[in-house]
């Protein structure tokens, strides 16, 4: 150890491990100086981590350390974590070490935060349905992180998913249900309380003086005054009407087919939109390689890139880093001195 100050790095995960996670964490040590990162730690089996390196050609060299060794560590390897866990998945391949490894750098991840020794979790996509299979009783990343929360802070908040680029920001009310439940979930409660969430977030977290946030119908046309849809005018209507009476700059219900041209994206800070697909289609096609997904709600920041895991392209060489580096940026800018686990819990 060095006598260097104590720098708090980002607790990064190493999500499924047959997935594009072990190339896209490699890669973005390797780029740390031309993109600006900040020091970060990967929570893995080195040995793991070890060969994907080896596979991929990458001159990575790694270091495992405890997680106050990481900023000494990071100019010259990149950071492991041993979490003790030996991995055997193959690129494309879940196994049956991939759960709890995927499992067991999250909880390590919050707890690093809550614990102080991290400023905040960035995580690698999961493979939901290996997951489950595993017996995970959450959706994805986004609820898990809120349990968590109520583990460790003492307070489980709605978590939010918002999706944000540089372009647009996006936020899905209801996320990880099928198509045909989303109407049945949807409530006037729900869209105010994201709403709520969104604006004092992007207030708190963001630095944004008076968030503007556009509100998009559920139906075409926003329900076309009732003849395609009586859910704009019933749910999201009144939800509007709410936020607005909270002094929050809400508009809507939007017909949400054109809410994402070049004007219409001027016109707002944040698009609510009322299913999964109605905001990451338009974020995913204007800013694949930008955009972030941060949870909002939480007490303490968690970025993630915006895709999965591309088992199609694990360990080929093919990944691309761009959206985790964002992602990582994106965490050391929330991160601020607020979110020392102190003032976070
Ligand atoms: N935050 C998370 O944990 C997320 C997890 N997932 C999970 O990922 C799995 C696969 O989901 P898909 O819908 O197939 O989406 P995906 O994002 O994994 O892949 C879609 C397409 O984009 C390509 N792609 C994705 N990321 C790329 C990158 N960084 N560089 C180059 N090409 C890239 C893939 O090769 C594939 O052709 C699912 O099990 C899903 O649950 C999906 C989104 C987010
Ligand atoms: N489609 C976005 C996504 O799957 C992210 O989910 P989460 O694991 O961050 O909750």
């Amino acid at each position: 150890m060095s006598g260097r100050p104590f720098v708090q790095p980002l607790a990064l995960t190493l999500g499924e491990p047959a997935g594009i996670g072990p190339d896209i964490a490699l890669l973005a040590w390797l780029y740390r100086h031309t993109a600006r990162l900040p020091p970060f730690l990967l929570l893995a089996d080195p040995v793991f981590v070890a060969e994907r390196a080896r596979r991929l050609g990458l001159a990575v060299p790694l270091a495992t350390v405890a997680p106050n060794e990481t900023a000494d560590a990071f100019a010259r390897a990149l950071p492991v974590v041993d979490l003790g866990l030996p991995i055997t998945a193959a690129p494309g391949r879940p196994d049956a070490t991939s759960a709890p490894a995927a499992l067991a750098a999250i909880d390590r991840a919050v707890a690093l935060v809550a614990a102080g020794e991290a400023a905040a979790v960035v995580t690698n996509p999961i493979a939901k349905h290996v997951l489950y299979e595993a017996g995970f009783a959450h959706p994805g990343h986004t609820e898990y992180l809120a349990e968590l929360s109520g583990r460790l802070f003492g307070a489980a908040p709605l978590p939010v998913m918002m999706l944000w680029s540089p372009t647009l920001a996006v936020v899905p009310v209801t996320v990880h249900i099928p198509l045909a439940a989303v109407p049945a979930r949807l409530s006037t409660d729900l869209v105010v309380e994201t709403g709520r969430i969104v604006a004092r977030d992007l207030v708190g977290r963001f630095g944004l003086d008076r968030p503007r946030l556009a509100i998009a119908g559920l139906n075409p046309h926003a329900g076309e005054g009732g003849a395609l849809g009586r859910e704009d005018a019933e749910i999201v209507a009144p939800a509007v009407a709410a936020l607005a009476a909270d002094g929050i700059a809400a508009r809507g219900p939007l017909p949400a087919d054109t809410l994402f041209h070049d004007g219409a994206r001027k016109t707002y800070d944040a698009a609510l939109c009322m299913y999964h697909d109605q905001a990451l289609i338009p974020i995913k096609t204007l800013a694949f390689h930008d955009a972030v997904n941060v949870t909002l709600g939480l007490p303490f920041v968690r970025t993630s890139p915006d895709h999965g895991t591309a088992f199609d392209i694990a360990g080929s060489g093919r990944a691309d880093p761009s959206s985790l580096m964002a992602a990582l940026r994106l965490a050391a800018r929330l991160a601020g001195p607020r979110d020392t686990p102190a003032a976070a819990a």
